[in-house]
């Protein structure tokens, strides 16, 4: 009856709206308990109904059956992996680079953190999540999509986005999955007390958690996503002009994208953005190994195209590495 229909789709987006709250935002908009009960209500009301079951259900989080393998996924544009910088003066030849091809004085870089995580790729066809991959080797990647579906904070729908209230039919959202460093150490804490192996560090504990093929282990772990980009998009709502209109549009649909993140002119900014990020880096909530420069205009982008198997139109600043022992 649509008196029931209606009371489960207002309880789906209720509790959709607290995990994107709590999950997306860290701002809590309801005490736990009162969560719990929603979550609960919803439970009860598709166990007695089970027509009123939708894909995209809170309730369909939940850990599913373990597989025996991952299907693989051929990514239809690669997810490359960016170029490297390790000194200030590599940082200017990409700088003089991009301005000689581009033939401008000042080019203006779009700038945000490098979570140390790893790269996945989410489908949405007409705003339901239908599958993710892994970045595999940027051609082929695995499928995790029924561990992706326990992050909470990657939408399992989409509202409109910036100005239509419509989903595009087809979106592709890039971005890395992570562990919160303190998300991280409540793990390894777990993981002593079982006296079973600690983690290494949250890139390590993030990707043994996604690959996991059994998704009802993948559920108690506390992932994060944080978007970082468009792989393909049909509709005429995605921004076409610049990646910090595209991240824009992203925090429309309700993706975390990095805080941090801003538009910046000319190299010496790009350093400077590098060196404030830098001394905040032992007090940022998660693991970065950089800081990620784009050049912001994506006509530009374009000119620039891309050589062998990097972006020329982007570059990863890197720091030095944290600790001693590496992954
Ligand atoms: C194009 C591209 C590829 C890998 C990336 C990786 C990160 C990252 N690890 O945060 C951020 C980005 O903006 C990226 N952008």
């Amino acid at each position: 009856p649509d008196r029931l229909r209606r009371q489960a789709r207002n309880l789906r987006n209720a509790i959709e709206l607290h995990n994107y709250n709590y999950f997306a935002l860290d701002a809590p908009t309801i005490p736990d308990a009162e969560y719990d009960k929603l979550f609960r209500e919803l439970q009860e009301l598709e166990q007695r109904y089970p027509q009123l079951i939708t894909p995209d259900s809170p309730t369909r989080r939940m850990g599913a059956a373990p597989l025996k393998e991952f299907p693989k996924i051929v990514h239809r544009t690669p997810m490359l992996s960016l170029g490297n910088a390790f000194e200030a003066a590599e940082v200017e030849a990409f700088d003089r680079r991009v301005r000689q091809t581009l033939r401008v004085e000042s080019v203006e870089y779009a700038v945000e953190p490098k979570f140390d995580g790893l790269a996945v790729s989410l489908w949405y066809e007409n705003g339901i999540f239908t599958t993710g991959a892994t970045r595999g080797d940027g051609y082929i990647g695995e499928d995790v999509t029924l561990n992706l579906r326990t992050v909470k904070s990657i939408p399992l729908h989409l509202h409109g986005g910036l100005s239509s209230d419509s989903p595009p039919a087809l979106l592709e959202v890039r971005g890395e999955v992570l562990m919160l460093k303190a998300d991280f150490e409540k793990l390894n804490r777990q993981q002593r007390e079982r006296n079973e192996r600690e983690f290494i560090n949250p890139r390590n504990a993030a990707a043994g958690s996604l690959r996991q093929l059994d998704p009802g282990i993948t559920v108690t772990r506390r992932l994060t996503f944080f978007a970082y980009g468009i792989g393909a998009g049909t509709d005429g709502d995605v921004p076409r002009d610049k990646q910090s209109r595209v991240m824009d549009y992203l925090e429309s649909l309700r993706f975390p994208v990095a805080r941090e993140r801003s538009v910046v002119n000319g190299v010496a900014a790009l350093l400077e953005y590098h060196q404030e990020i830098g001394g905040r880096r032992e007090c940022l909530p998660y693991d970065i190994d950089g800081t990620v420069y784009k050049v912001n205009d994506l006509a530009q982008q374009e000119q620039l195209g891309f050589v062998s198997r990097a972006p020329r139109f982007a570059v990863a600043h890197k720091f030095p590495a944290q600790e001693a022992v590496t992954e």
